[in-house]
């Protein structure tokens, strides 16, 4: 679905938010390293996992809060990753079906219980373009067989506010001096182009490089706590669907449309993006939440991450950015809160994973060996419960959790506390499930880290003001030993002149 906006650039608006955000900074670069496509990464895994929000654009121009008490997620208290040899194989059995939702048209709901980890969908493409211009659409539609055509067709349409599918197809798409076709052959040919576009624009997902809609996975609704994760997967040249958590049976399946960022939106934000690109409004238990909770959670994380990127990789103006910590405690302590916040709002996608690798580099630079240890252990659980096992390409380009664990190992021998040939091994209790999630400092509570700036402003003010104490007395201490002086030359002399008074001049 040329979905609504995680594109980079919007997320640059939206510019207190988030990690990948900023432009020309070093992480943008590191990111690239890892990047599946969407962009969104923070040197960790990023697959393309964004529903195109709003990549389409281009071609319509042509016209802690952390309150456990208040955890959407049901697991967040007892939550396991789940072990690797345990980690159940894809699964060719549907568990799912297609059903309607009152106020959603249909969407997928699971026949039976779906643990965390699950690959729920494993699909090809039904139609692919190799760039974000829908006008692209209309030629591999022309070439699908009947029955694919059929399967397009009843898809679910809707005209993203953006686009103005007719004047596209008037731009791009039709002939209008080809003779052969009279006035109402155009007008029906351009209806039918738009139709098209229509369909792909609020079906469509990242794929390859391009975007591509799917017979199942298209049939995914929207949730801001979405309960499976979806990814192309360029080794096997699919869109996998994973479940990230345990999904009961009745349960629908929901995926985000706002890609990995989107966690960081607003509720304004979101609801805006959605309406406009698809024309709901979001009722998700984040969405339905008037206690306020979840929007200052979701702010607070928004200005954790954002602090903690700045902190990992600069970024402009960064004196003014709340939130970035000072020392690799403070930031270790700052990446916990913000784990423990996305478990509370009941987020298992990869932002998690790309938290527990932000906490386990800052332990390294703090030297906490067993916490960067831990949680490279639970972003490869994490990871493995939104990917599966089929990582090839980020292991190629050194991007995989795998690849992270072999790296805080190497520091591990390096400081000297794991022997050379020792594994890094998965401690009894995993952090986050015997740690008690602490409550969060409030969004308008001063943070740290501006304490700590308010403190040092203070004492620097407190020298200044005793130092030019200082040097005043010094300088009346000088003018009064330079008058003393005088006075003994004074003295002197007329003693002098008394004693020899030939010698006067
Ligand atoms: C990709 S389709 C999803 C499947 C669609 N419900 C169907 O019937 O085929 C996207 C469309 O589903 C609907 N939709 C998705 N998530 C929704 C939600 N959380 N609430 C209401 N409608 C939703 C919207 O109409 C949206 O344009």
């Amino acid at each position: 679905m040329a979905l609504p906006t995680a594109t980079e650039s919007e997320t640059f608006n939206l510019n207190h938010i988030y990690f990948a955000s900023i432009p020309g900074s070093q992480h943008e670069q590191t990111s690239a390293i890892s990047d599946r496509g969407d962009g969104h990464t923070i040197g960790t895994i990023s697959r393309s996992v964004s529903p195109s929000v709003g990549n389409s654009d281009d071609l319509s121009t042509s016209s802690s809060s952390s309150n456990s008490t208040h955890s959407f997620n049901p697991q967040a208290s007892s939550f396991k990753p789940m072990s690797w040899s345990l980690f159940p194989p894809p699964t060719a059995a549907r568990q799912f079906e297609l059903r309607k939702v009152e106020g959603k048209g249909l969407g997928l709901f699971a026949t039976s219980y779906i643990p965390a980890g699950t690959r729920v969908i494993c699909e090809a493409p039904l139609l692919q373009i190799p760039d974000n211009a829908l006008h692209l659409a209309w030629g591999p539609y022309c070439r699908l067989s009947n029955d694919q055509k059929k399967a397009f067709d009843v898809l679910h349409h809707f005209k993203p506010e953006h686009l103005n599918t007719e004047q596209v197809s008037r731009t791009f798409l039709v002939d209008v001096n080809d003779s052969s076709l009279d006035e109402e052959d155009v007008e029906e040919l351009i209806q039918d182009q738009a139709r098209v576009m229509g369909t792909f624009a609020c079906n469509n997902f990242q794929a390859a490089k391009g975007l591509a809609v799917f017979e199942t996975t298209s049939r995914l609704n929207h949730s801001c706590v979405p309960n499976v994760q979806h990814s192309w997967n360029p080794s096997i040249k699919q869109l996998t669907v994973y479940a990230t958590r345990d999904i009961h049976a009745d349960e629908e399946l929901c995926t985000t449309y706002l890609g990995g960022p989107g966690v960081y939106y607003v509720r304004s934000q979101r609801i805006e993006l959605l309406r406009s690109s698809y024309g709901f409004t979001c009722t998700c238990p984040a969405c339905a939440d008037n206690t306020g909770i979840s929007e200052g959670r979701r702010q607070l994380m928004a200005n954790i991450a954002y602090g903690l990127q700045v902190y990992q990789y600069g970024g402009q103006g960064q004196e003014s950015v709340p939130y970035v910590p000072a020392t690799p405690v403070m930031a270790l302590k700052q990446a916990e809160d913000l784990i423990c916040m996305l478990l509370d709002e009941g987020i298992f996608s990869l932002e998690l994973c790309k938290a527990y690798r932000m906490a386990s580099t800052v332990a390294l630079a703090a030297k906490n060996w067993e916490k960067a240890r831990d949680y490279a252990l639970d972003e490869a659980d994490i990871e493995r419960n939104c990917l599966g096992p089929e990582v090839a390409d980020l292991i190629k380009v050194g991007a995989a959790a795998l690849c992270w664990i072999e790296q805080v190992r190497m520091c591990l021998v390096k400081a000297k506390v794991y022997q050379p040939e020792q594994k890094l091994k998965r401690r009894k209790n995993p952090a986050h499930t015997s740690k008690p999630l602490k409550p969060m400092a409030t969004p308008n509570m001063p943070s740290p880290r501006k304490k700590a700036k308010a403190s040092a402003k203070k004492q620097a003010q407190k020298a200044q003001l005793s130092a030019e104490r200082e040097a005043k007395a010094a300088e009346k201490r000088a003018k009064f030993e330079a008058e003393e002086e005088e006075r003994r030359e004074v003295a002197k002399r007329a003693e002098f002149e008394k004693n020899y008074p030939a010698l006067r001049a």
